[in-house]
């Protein structure tokens, strides 16, 4: 029989990683698995350059520097991550759950179980041109890793959301000239964000869409823009990289077919008090939850991170129930 933990969350994202930490400082007996080899979720995978404004204390600090920050503070007291580490069924026992590891690899146990799952594995909204397969080898990218790598260059960003609008403003301080394209004429981001970029220097082409992309010999790509509503009108603009930034797509949640009876709907897995599943001691948080109001932020993960640990305690230990602060609690720097 392996060893019994007192609660296993599921998922490294930002909110498991928090959960994780949270529940190393009411001293449970925890464990944080990940599916897959980095930590941190969509802020790792989908934004880590991005800059993040409504977190409470981050004052646009990077999707990086966060998870840095999560990692960080879970290591303090060295809480156990496992990466690699799949939970691929999930039951209960008369002891609590027992997790199903990469389709059998091992069965954990614990006394409770929080599942920080996120939204499932995703993908990025695609370039819909003909030649997208060949274009990711000339010029075409989803993402932005590394914006020293732009220095010098005319970068277009095509898309009208918060991602596109701040890595457009970012790019400006790096690349020679940097275009932002965008189907309408105004931007769906934060209002401090479109603010930013009125103020950097980012040539704006609205309305258009890029009807067509063609990749030259000396590495540029020619882009066709068209407006949307008016295919006669079009203007073609060379760049040397075009970076799509029009969100990401879902491919679905496997947890939603796992054994364990549980409610789902369209938005997510249904909670009770914003943590609590319809299973005593499994709990739910951060953008795999859903209930009324519910936004898919980091903050609201954060603040779901800890009302599921307490009631986890509450759940297995009563007598240990009720959160203190961590400034009251006897912790070494
Ligand atoms: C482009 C973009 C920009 C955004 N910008 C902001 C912003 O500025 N501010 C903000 O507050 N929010 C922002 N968000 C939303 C924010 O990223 C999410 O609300 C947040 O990541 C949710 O965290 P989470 O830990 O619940 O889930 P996730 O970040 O999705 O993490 C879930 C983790 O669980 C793991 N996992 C899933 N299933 C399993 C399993 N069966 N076993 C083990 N591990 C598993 C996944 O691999 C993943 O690492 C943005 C989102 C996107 C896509």
């Amino acid at each position: 029989m392996s060893k019994m933990y007192d609660i296993i969350v599921v998922g490294a994202g930002p909110v498991g990683l928090f959960a994780g930490y949270y529940a190393s400082l009411r001293d449970a007996n925890v464990l944080l698995l990940e599916a897959q080899d980095a930590l941190g979720g969509q802020v790792a995978t989908l934004y880590p350059d991005k800059k993040i404004w409504d977190v409470a204390g981050l004052a646009g600090d990077t999707g990086r520097q966060l998870i840095d920050g999560l990692v960080k503070q879970a290591k303090r007291f060295d809480l156990p991550i496992q990466r690699g580490r799949r939970v691929t069924d999930l039951v209960r026992t008369d002891s609590g759950y027992q997790l199903t590891i990469n389709d059998g690899e091992e069965i954990l146990q614990s006394k409770s179980v929080i599942l920080a799952t996120g939204k499932g594995a995703f993908e990025p909204r695609r370039l819909q041109v003909a030649n997208e397969a060949e274009l990711l080898t000339a010029g075409l990218s989803y993402s932005a890793p590394d914006l020293a790598a732009f220095q010098g260059q005319t970068v277009a960003v095509l898309g009208g959301g918060d991602s596109a609008v701040d890595l457009a403003t970012e790019l400006a301080s790096v690349a020679d000239k940097t275009y932002l394209i965008h189907r309408r004429e105004a931007f769906r981001a934060l209002e401090q964000s479109v603010k930013a970029l009125a103020s950097a220097k980012v040539a704006k082409k609205t309305p258009f869409k890029v009807s067509e992309a063609v990749a030259k010999k000396d590495g540029q790509l020619v882009l066709t823009l068209t407006n949307p509503k008016d295919d006669q009108q079009s203007e073609e603009l060379t760049v040397d990289r075009l970076i799509v930034q029009y969100g990401f797509k879902t491919a679905g949640q496997a947890e939603r077919h796992w054994a364990i009876n549980l409610d789902w709907d369209r938005a997510g897995l249904q909670v009770e008090d914003q943590v609590k599943t319809k299973q005593p001691g499994l709990f739910a948080i951060g953008d795999v939850t859903s209930y009324p109001d519910h936004v898919d932020l980091i903050a609201t993960g954060f603040g779901q991170a800890p009302a599921a640990v307490n009631a986890a305690i509450a759940y297995y230990n009563p007598e240990q129930a009720g959160p203190g602060h961590s400034s009251s609690l006897d912790i070494q720097d």
